[in-house]
């Protein structure tokens, strides 16, 4: 009965009133701030998006694009509980029509969004900022996991790449299929190594109340074929991580290394394969005699076409051991750096020490453990399906350790019979066994690998030697390893 603008001053106060004496208080999250977005509306949409799915009962669907998730999120004037540190929130979602617009510099959109948070007034102290931090974090772990991650490279000639285009990162999807279920090793070091990397992962209050830089470095070292890459590919979709592959010889000067190390970004596993080939690994003083990386081209060899101003290379074990665990090694974080060598022995111990290199992992040769998760990815059998108590199954058992073949190598014979029937194709697996057994008992010691490289038994035991203290060691100064090689 009243009139319009009688009605609206009466409609504020009563307003006012009743948020004078309610005992909640609320707060709007527009989806645009004046007339740019409004972040953290964007990211309570996709922390809600988590519990929507479940809760909700109308929802909207989307995917976004070069996404390979479907984020949901809620209807207008939907409701939704959240629990914060035992406290309750409630959001509602609002839309509303936007009132015809006359002129704006920028076309808006026709509806009005926003969420509206209500809590206890008395819950306040807890819920602002920390609640909304939460948010923010949970939104950004929940883009970056649901983007396709990104295998990147350093391209030759990198450092003129890096002044023209500011990147000196190559990418690419990753897409590898390796994870740790598929991954033929012990069980039991499986677990320590995946408790290892989510320790790291959850480990930011730790890192931050000790002082340490938020990064973690592994050595995987062993034998061509035991699954060094393989492991690297699982440990990244294990945590979700970007992959950056750091070639040490398209790298010419400590300076460019580190700021490739400047480029890559937190929540990433920064490789390099076969350290050993890569760099001189005696020479740590740079500065009384840089080793060049490459030999220069002779002028004598009529072959080589020689670039008188070609700089000398000159990155060295200190710029290496500095990119790892320097001052720089820090800029960003969480980290993990992964080093794979086939000749652990070769690597300095100034590079093994924990900080650079915090766990040591041999990938060795296929054990039976291993060999029961080839057998299952291959040729999908199963736990039990194999009488345990048949010939076939002991001789395996017995086999697999003496052969000293690659998790590679038995893959390949695995491969070649996974159409036969399961029981004929582990006979045929035996056989090959058998065969290699007899025949290194013929050649007295030597083993070789698939690729028919000869290695000593003298070498390889050193290469071994952790492994028969059980368990893959938490890096003691690399004293183990210095250990091996003065045996050698
Ligand atoms: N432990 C393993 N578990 C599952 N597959 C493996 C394993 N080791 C090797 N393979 C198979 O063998 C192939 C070669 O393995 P990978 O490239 O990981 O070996 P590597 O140790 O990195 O060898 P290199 O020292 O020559 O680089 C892979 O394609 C993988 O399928
Ligand atoms: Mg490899």
């Amino acid at each position: 009965l009243l009139p319009p603008e009688l009605r609206f001053a009466a409609t504020t106060v009563l307003q006012r009133a009743f948020l004078c004496f309610s005992s909640y208080c609320y707060y709007d999250i527009t989806e645009t701030d004046g007339m740019s977005t409004n972040e953290l509306y964007h990211s309570v949409q996709l922390y809600l998006s988590r519990s929507a799915s479940v809760a909700a009962t109308h929802l909207s669907l989307s995917r976004g694009l070069n996404s390979s998730a479907f984020t949901f999120g809620l209807s207008s004037h939907d409701r939704l509980v959240d629990t914060f540190r035992g406290a309750t929130a409630t959001w509602e979602h609002v839309v509303t029509q936007r009132q015809a617009q006359t002129f704006s510099w920028r076309p808006l959109p026709e509806e009005k969004r926003s969420f509206t948070l209500r809590i206890k007034k008395k819950d306040k102290p807890l819920f602002v900022p920390a609640y909304l931090d939460h948010i923010m974090d949970t939104a950004t772990e929940l883009r970056r996991r649901s983007q396709d991650r990104l295998l990147y490279t350093n391209s030759r000639g990198s450092a003129g790449g890096m002044e023209s285009r500011g990147f000196p990162w190559e990418s690419v999807p990753f897409k590898h299929p390796s994870t740790f279920e598929t991954l033929a090793m012990d069980p039991e070091r499986k677990q320590l190594i995946m408790a290892d990397l989510r320790d790291f992962a959850e480990g930011k209050a730790f890192y931050e109340k000790t002082g340490r830089a938020w990064k973690r470095g592994y050595l995987l070292y062993g034998p061509p074929g035991t699954g060094k890459s393989s492991m690297i590919a699982a440990m990244a979709n294990f945590l979700g991580y970007d992959v950056y592959d750091l070639e040490l010889t398209e790298v010419s000067t400590n300076s460019e290394l580190r700021k490739l190390l400047m480029k890559t970004t937190s929540k990433s596993i920064i490789v390099i394969e076969d350290i050993d080939c890569s760099i001189n690994l005696t020479n740590r003083g740079p500065k009384k005699s840089p080793t060049p990386l490459i030999d220069p081209p002779s002028p004598e060899d009529p072959n080589v076409a020689v670039a008188p101003a070609a700089a000398p290379k000159t990155i060295t074990l200190s710029g290496l051991l500095n990119f790892t665990d320097g001052l720089w090694s820090c800029c960003g974080s969480e980290r993990i750096f992964v080093f794979t060598t086939n000749h652990v022995e070769k690597l300095d111990s100034a590079l093994l020490r924990s900080g650079r290199m915090d766990m040591h992992i041999l990938m060795g040769y296929c054990s039976f453990p291993a060999l029961k998760i080839l057998m299952k990815n291959y040729l999908g059998l199963e736990d039990g399906e194999l009488d345990e108590k048949s010939d076939l199954w002991a001789g395996l058992a017995a086999a697999i350790d003496e052969a000293e073949i690659t998790p590679a190598d038995v893959s390949e014979i695995l491969i070649k019979n996974r159409r036969r029937e399961k029981p004929a194709a582990a006979a045929e697996l035996l056989e090959v066994l058998k065969a290699r057994v007899e025949k290194r008992r013929k050649e007295g010691g030597k083993i070789s690998s698939g690729e028919g490289v000869e290695v000593e038994e003298e070498e390889k035991r050193a290469l071994d030697s952790p492994k028969e203290s059980g368990q893959d060691t938490e890096s003691d100064g690399g004293k183990e390893v210095v250990a091996a090689a003065a045996a050698l």
